[in-house]
């Protein structure tokens, strides 16, 4: 079900993955990826955040992200599993990944749409979440409609054309105690750019 009422879609899809499985692929993305501290233009500033990050794709595959160019990680085992039940569930392939590892409640994403060019509009943006249940907002660009959700362990968040043009999403950062969380954005990217 279309959890927006216009100008896009939000389909949440929750139990993907079961409990074992995330619990797995939780401490597999946790140990083999390459996390890194984000770095981000705010105001005209660089700036580094709590959060960690990884960007991981297919060779080739580089992309600007809040104004800093990204190469890729090599996918891991872990990734590609994952991977395959996405596109198996989006009916569509994808070529990269941004993951976020939110260590607890007072890190997460401010508003912002991933409206990058070389992004594939075809494809929709498949987010799957593992571990603490975290609030994820929309607010649509010009009447600030919101409507928001919880993203539970093992669910897919499918975002599809035109989302990104109307609509602005946050992960909502919070006071009470919650378990660390790590998020896959999957992603087609365009190769024309290079
Ligand atoms: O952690 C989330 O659920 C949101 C991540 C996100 O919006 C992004 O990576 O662009
Ligand atoms: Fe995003």
């Amino acid at each position: 079900m279309n959890l927006l009422p216009k100008d896009g879609s939000g389909l949440y899809i929750p139990g993907v993955f079961d409990e074992t499985s995330c619990a797995a692929l939780f401490a597999s993305l946790l140990d083999t990826v390459n996390w890194k501290e984000d770095q981000l233009m705010m105001f005209g500033k660089l700036i580094t955040t709590k959060r960690k990050v990884a960007w991981v794709g297919d060779a080739g595959c580089s992309y600007t992200y809040s104004g800093v160019k990204k190469f890729p990680q090599t996918w891991t085992p872990a990734l590609l599993e994952i991977k395959q039940r996405i596109e198996a569930l989006a009916h569509h392939e994808f070529n990269s990944c941004l993951l976020n590892l939110y260590h607890d409640g007072s890190e997460g994403m401010g508003w912002h749409s991933d409206d990058e060019k070389e992004l594939d509009q075809a494809a929709p943006i498949a987010s799957v979440s593992f571990g603490g249940e975290r609030k994820f907002a929309f607010k649509h660009k010009s009447d600030r409609t919101s409507v928001s959700l919880t993203l539970a362990n093992g669910s897919v968040l499918l975002m599809h054309t035109p989302t990104q043009q109307f609509w602005q999403h946050s992960l909502t950062k919070t006071k009470r105690a919650v378990a660390p969380r790590i998020n896959l954005t999957f992603r087609a990217i365009r190769h024309d750019h290079h």
